[in-house]
């Protein structure tokens, strides 16, 4: 049982009993049917490689588990659709895709293990919704099964399908509370045969906003992601990896950016440009282009290892939130700075906080603070809850932008809706499970 009741964080544990996994739509509809009949609670789990503990179970839930559900049905090359089981790993659908010339629309770093299921139930984000957008545009269909055991078919494979309410988008993010999805439609890209990556330094965060601006603008069609890294970050990869750094100086700073498209002569001479371009009127200070796939592997590892090498020191307080951009990294000067009055924060294990690190999705506005701890400790959640809430309450940012609400900011809702929205929110929730047996405890 350990793998289903725990989540990989540490953080979250369950004490479920049982686990079920179907192997097919009609099994999760008949097992939800007996559930709800018999008032017994389920936790709908994936890859259980969410960050907010909605995967796993708060008491004795019952598990089920997508594991067994894991076949592609259909791909159609000439208009890109993809219909798939929830149960496929990321990985593998795009893998599967990339044979085919295609793209999965949504990567991220738990790409190995998470299912695509998952993904759409968190409406997970990632690192290049950038360039491919949300999942509530790319899905263009779901089908799922209802507390009561029946089935939603809604496989719909075409883009353009203004034929009532969607009610699909209640279930993309709706962490199982509403419902289960056991397949999935959706639309993806023409794989980019040109990629290229940069990592860059940059001696502020205000440069760095205006190396983006000048990427959006010098790299137009071709940026497909700008993901930030402050140096607390990048000392932290450096620590437990030991590697040699991307750039021979130290900065605050970095980012990563990865053009794709079509042309890699084009797209190439686009990237360089742009590199001397920011370089010569000082908005970036050092920069390094990799020269192969090996290198765009290594430079992509920077920023897609910090959650695996954060993670190392013990546990991690984890607020991934949305902020307009200009006020994005003062969240994390301001949170590093309470954690150092309140003389949590040192080198020795006396101290539970290792470091405050952000990173993130700055091309979305997506700012990930992570206060690394050798261990969970009371007085470090009470500097930094409602803390970090109030913060974003306060200037109309997101208190979850792309990693949901689990257990994790159930309570803290109301910072980022008001009330009329969350009563809509509860009305839905009841109208759909009305015994509450769908993912209880959680998100609303
Ligand atoms: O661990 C985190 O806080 C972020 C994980 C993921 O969303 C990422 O962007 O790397
Ligand atoms: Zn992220």
């Amino acid at each position: 049982m350990e793998p289903y009741n725990g989540d990989w964080m540490r953080k979250y544990r369950g004490h479920c009993k049982l686990v079920v996994k179907p192997g097919s739509t009609e099994e999760v509809s008949k097992i939800l049917k007996y559930c709800n009949d018999n008032m017994l609670a389920v936790v709908p789990q994936g890859g259980n490689t969410g960050l907010v503990g909605g995967s796993v179970p708060v008491f004795d839930e019952i598990v089920i588990s997508t594991a067994r559900m894991n076949q592609i049905r259909s791909f159609d090359e000439m208009s890109g659709v993809l219909v798939a089981d929830a149960g496929v790993v990321l990985e593998v659908a795009d893998q599967f895709l990339a044979e085919k010339g295609y793209l999965f629309p949504l990567d991220l770093g738990a790409k190995g293990s998470c299912h695509i299921g998952g993904n759409v139930s968190t409406n997970a984000g990632g690192l290049r919704l950038l360039r491919y957008g949300s999942l509530h545009g790319s899905v263009l269909g779901i089908e799922a099964v209802l507390p009561d055991g029946t089935i939603v078919e809604d496989l719909c494979t075409l883009r353009k399908n203004n034929t009532g309410y969607d009610l699909k988008q209640l279930f993309i993010g709706g962490e199982g509370t509403i419902g289960m999805i056991t397949a999935i439609s959706i639309q993806c890209p023409q794989r980019g045969k040109a990629v290229n990556v940069a990592f860059l330094g940059a001696d502020s965060y205000e440069k760095l906003q205006l190396a983006f601006r000048e990427a959006k603008s010098q790299l137009s069609e071709i940026l497909s992601a700008f993901e930030l890294m402050d140096s607390y970050s990048q000392d932290m990869v450096h620590r437990v990896r030991q590697n040699k750094r991307p750039l021979d100086g130290e900065y605050p700073f970095y980012c990563l950016i990865e053009t794709t498209g079509s042309n890699t002569e084009h797209d190439a001479d686009k990237l360089e440009k742009f590199l001397e371009d920011v370089m010569s009127k000082e908005i970036i200070a050092d920069g390094v282009l990799a020269q192969d796939e090996t290198q765009i592997k290594s430079l992509w590892s920077q920023r897609e290892g910090i959650t695996e090498c954060i993670g190392h020191f013990g546990g991690t307080y984890k607020y991934d939130v949305s902020i307009p951009l200009k006020d994005l990294y003062r969240l994390v000067d301001e949170t590093r700075e309470r954690i150092e009055a309140a003389g949590l924060k040192g080198d020795s294990d006396e101290f539970p906080v290792v470091e405050v690190v952000g990173y993130g999705h700055m091309g979305d506005c997506n700012l990930h603070l992570n206060v690394a701890v050798r261990r969970y400790d009371k007085r470090v959640e009470e500097v930094l809850e409602p803390f970090v809430y109030e913060w974003i309450g306060k200037i109309n940012g997101s208190i979850s932008a792309e990693h949901g609400i689990g257990i994790a900011k159930k309570k803290y809702l109301g910072y980022s809706r008001n009330d009329a929205m969350i009563n809509q929110m509860k009305q839905i929730k009841k109208l759909y499970d009305p015994n509450g047996i769908m993912n209880p405890y959680k998100y609303i």
